[in-house]
């Protein structure tokens, strides 16, 4: 590349932000959520961003925010610092190749990457990856407060002010009977007003989720997700051919080559996609060709990351041809602290993309210097 250009600095935050209720997953229960951001500064003087961002420690990945900040810091920073900024493939295959795992920390990187060269393109993350289909996704909401009537309450809400009009509800805590009565008595409740899906992160046996997925289908719930042990792609494959509801992978997937093993076999009807879980937004977008390639429906997932996560979501998201199931990008919502200079556009059961250049949103740099961990 002709002009000079070179990485300044990477530099990696912990932010801890109080989640607006307890969010109780069946492998945690959040009451707040920690940020890992990376910002990134170019001797042309742009700043750029990616998040790293993680569920309940070690609870739910093999990555916890303190590790992904250590492991940016020692390992990633001194592969980027003093090189082009604009090389983005180059330098990301440079981290993959001395770097084994750590796929939220190179998701963060990348993520601030691409940001950052898009910034200087002058155009939206998106056409990095091929432009557009959709100017707005659909997002759905977690119902997760542990207490059936506040479920439906927070429900109706949400259905109120147009804000969401599917909602994904967070079971395996207690037995499988339990859950179904709790999951079909908020069915009733909002009948055919909303879409209803349950996620029991991994909580059941095969034979448990058999059971389950039966009685669900009966409550009219629309898709169940990862009920069973994220190694088990065979017993995955069991519940999917049962042809009871619609199966979606969720921690069975860690990048292309989960993907390409889940498709071949035909183990899920749905993946859902996340650049966190994938390696990077690069890792995201193979999930997705490849399970577009072998008929599997598309979904975007969350790790509840904040603003920048989820746009970076939101903007490899809005390249998939086919987004049948939705996304889930409400993480920001669940917070209690706004990190940017305008909240991000949440309308009409939809996120709104933005059209400015590379992730297309304004960190609020004091208010995040006021959030920061050891400050
Ligand atoms: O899908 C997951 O397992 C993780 C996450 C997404 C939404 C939510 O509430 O938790
Ligand atoms: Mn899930």
């Amino acid at each position: 590349m002709s002009s000079q250009l070179s990485i300044v600095s990477v530099e990696t935050l912990l932010v801890d932000v109080p989640t607006i209720r307890a969010h109780k997953l069946s492998v945690a229960t959040m009451n707040h959520q920690t940020l890992v951001l990376v910002r990134i500064t170019a001797s042309d003087g742009i700043v750029s961003w990616g998040e790293g961002t993680t569920i309940g420690g070690l609870a739910y990945g093999e990555e916890s925010p303190q590790s992904i900040k250590v492991n940016v810091d020692t390992y990633v920073a001194p592969l980027l610092v003093g090189e082009d900024p604009r090389a983005v493939a180059r330098l990301m295959a440079q981290v993959n190749q001395r770097i084994q795992g750590n796929r939220f920390a190179k998701c963060a990187v990348e993520t601030a990457l691409y940001d950052g060269q898009a910034k200087r393109l002058g155009v939206p993350l998106s056409e990095l990856f091929g432009g557009r289909v959709r100017e707005s996704i659909p997002v759905a909401w977690t119902l997760a407060s542990g207490d059936t009537r506040r479920d439906i309450a927070e429900a109706e809400r949400m259905l109120e002010l147009r804000r969401h009009n599917v909602f994904k509800l967070k079971i395996g805590l207690r037995s499988v009977k339990d859950d179904v009565a709790h999951v079909a008595a908020i069915k009733r409740a909002l009948g055919d007003m909303a879409s209803v899906r349950i996620d029991a992160n991994q909580a059941w046996s095969v034979t448990e989720a058999l059971e389950g997925l039966r009685m669900l289908a009966d409550a009219g719930i629309d898709m169940a997700e990862q009920p069973i042990a994220a190694h088990d792609k065979l017993g995955l494959r069991r519940l999917t051919q049962a042809n009871i509801l619609p199966v979606m992978a969720d921690e069975a997937l860690h990048g292309p080559r989960d993907a390409f093993e889940v498709a071949s076999t035909q183990a899920a009807d749905i993946f859902a996609v996340k650049i966190n879980q994938s390696g990077g937004l690069r890792g995201a977008a193979q999930v997705a060709g490849i399970a577009q390639a072998a008929g599997i429906a598309l979904y975007g997932g969350t790790m509840l990351e904040g603003a920048v996560g989820t746009l970076a979501s939101a903007q490899v998201f809005s390249t998939f041809h086919d987004l049948a199931w939705g996304t889930e990008l409400f993480g920001p919502l669940l917070l209690t602290e706004e990190i940017l200079v305008e909240p991000l556009p949440y309308r009409d059961f939809s996120l709104q993309l933005p059209t400015r250049p590379g992730l297309g949103i304004e960190i609020d740099e004091a208010k995040l210097a006021r959030l920061c961990r050891d400050r």
